[in-house]
């Protein structure tokens, strides 16, 4: 288990560095995130948060007790990301991060989002992404620009 940094810890306000070497390092560091995500029963967890100051993050709904219609999915790596359109519409919910135990609260994301971005072995994906799991995206996409729950507090 990597250990997780908390709010207030310089690496979660930083910009994120873009990764540039995808060898078995960056595979050892993705399997030890979703370890860590996993006993942390996260949703999403960002290589920021294990003091690691890279564009990556790791996405992984699953129906839970406050979004109990979240989709079940794989855990996806997503490495250098950008958000390439956004849905007009917003929708408030409630989010809680790894960084702030504790806290939970109200956040708008925007419905669905347009996407490209690595994944572990370098290839790029684009896609659409709606609802929880582009609240996921979202929220691991701020870490990266190191934005925390804390400045989303609307
Ligand atoms: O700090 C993180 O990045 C993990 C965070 C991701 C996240 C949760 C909720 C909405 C968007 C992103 C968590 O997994 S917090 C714990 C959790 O599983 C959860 C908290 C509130 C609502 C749903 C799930
Ligand atoms: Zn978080």
């Amino acid at each position: 288990m990597l250990s997780i940094a908390i709010y207030g810890e310089k690496i979660l306000n930083q910009q994120a560095e873009p990764v540039t070497v995808f060898d078995n390092q960056l595979h050892t560091l993705a399997d030890d995130m979703l370890a860590t995500m996993q006993q942390a029963h996260g949703v999403g967890i960002a290589a920021p948060q294990v003091h690691r100051s890279l564009q990556m993050f790791i996405m992984a709904s699953n129906p839970n007790s406050r979004y109990s219609d979240a989709p079940m999915m794989a855990p996806q790596v997503v490495i250098n990301p950008q958000i390439l359109q956004t849905s007009v519409e917003q929708i408030r919910g409630e989010e809680g991060c790894l960084s702030l135990p504790q806290e939970r609260c109200q956040v708008a994301r925007f419905e669905s989002i347009e996407v490209r971005y690595q994944d572990i072995s370098g290839e790029w994906c684009q896609e659409w992404l709606s609802g929880f799991v582009a609240r996921i995206f979202q929220h691991e996409f701020d870490h990266l620009q190191g934005i925390t729950l804390r400045e989303r507090m609307s």
